[in-house]
């Protein structure tokens, strides 16, 4: 597989071939999506969720996703990498949103760095795009504001802010986003503002008519099960699966089955016999 670039994905759009993309958050899950041809990779603030357990995205920092984003990076040098920003990290200021996704794309070796808002993030985007980092903007439902959304609710049903979105899409471009995420928002909506988009259109819960679509790992696997959003499909059951493995080792450990012989490192049966005489 070639490196994917900004470049592959405006290609894939032009071509409206569907792309696929998915989080991960450490090495074996990136060696999978690798092989298995995923398009992009997010190391997602989700990660505060899925992998530390907190209950929203909040707590997360950039020093709790840097080792994971240098772990995916090993996994899978061929998928576009992007690193989600973490809640504080670019809403203070410019300068700091510059330097913290500077440190994705340095240190993490990403490919663009993801954040979330409308028009109100407009003028940081512009300020990063201006310090050579591509921008994947994050719109619709937006789980670092979930205090102010009241919950992780859909976005953009009826007409006013449905017209919200699409403007502030334009808007996001306009000032440099060099790609766009929505999550949560009717198809109707996210019709339009892929049709109208000149960069690639990335959705969650935002219907089938955008470039590519997007679900977190853990939730596609059936290894997430603290309220799963109406867009999940879960394609396997793992954690069950996990599960019955579990279940199946501490049976067989209570059941003396487990070790067998080829578990064990065998010795000269003269030796062992020696050393039982020694010490019975
Ligand atoms: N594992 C995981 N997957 C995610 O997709 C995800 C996270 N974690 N953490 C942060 C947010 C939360 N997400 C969600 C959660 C629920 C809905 C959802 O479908 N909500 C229902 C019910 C909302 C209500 O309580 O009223 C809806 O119909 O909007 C959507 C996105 C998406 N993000
Ligand atoms: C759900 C995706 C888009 C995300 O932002 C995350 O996993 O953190
Ligand atoms: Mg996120």
């Amino acid at each position: 597989m070639a490196k994917i670039t900004i470049q592959t994905l405006r290609e894939k759009k032009a071509r409206k071939e569907p792309m696929t993309f998915l989080t991960g958050y450490d090495y074996p899950f990136a060696l999978l999506e690798q092989k298995a041809g995923i398009d992009v990779i997010l190391v997602g603030d989700s990660i505060g969720m899925v992998v530390y357990g907190y209950n929203s995205t909040l707590p997360v920092t950039m020093d709790l996703m840097m080792p994971h984003v240098k772990a995916v990076r090993l996994g899978a040098p061929d998928a576009y990498l992007v690193g989600d920003m973490p809640y504080m990290s670019y809403q203070v200021s410019k300068s700091e949103a510059i330097r913290n996704a500077g440190r994705f794309m340095a240190e993490g070796e990403c490919d663009a760095v993801k954040l979330e808002g409308g028009r109100e993030v407009a003028e940081t985007i512009r300020a990063m795009a201006d310090a050579t980092i591509p921008v994947m903007a994050h719109m619709g439902l937006t789980p670092q504001s979930v205090a102010q959304l009241g919950g992780y609710k859909a976005q953009g049903r009826d007409l006013a802010t449905a017209k919200k979105l699409i403007e502030d899409a334009d808007i996001l471009q306009e000032a440099g986003a060099s790609s766009l995420l929505l999550e949560a928002v009717p198809a109707e909506v996210a019709a339009i503002i892929t049709q109208r988009s000149r960069v690639p259109v990335f959705g969650i819960g935002a219907g089938p008519h955008v470039d590519g679509q997007v679900l977190v790992i853990h939730d596609m696997l059936g290894m997430f099960d603290r309220g799963t959003a109406k867009f999940v499909k879960k394609y396997r059951l793992i954690g069950q699966q996990i599960l019955e493995a579990l279940a199946e080792f501490k049976e067989d450990v209570t059941a003396k089955r487990f070790p067998a012989k080829e578990h064990c490192y065998p010795m000269p049966e003269d030796v062992a016999a020696e050393l039982k005489k020694l010490y019975s």
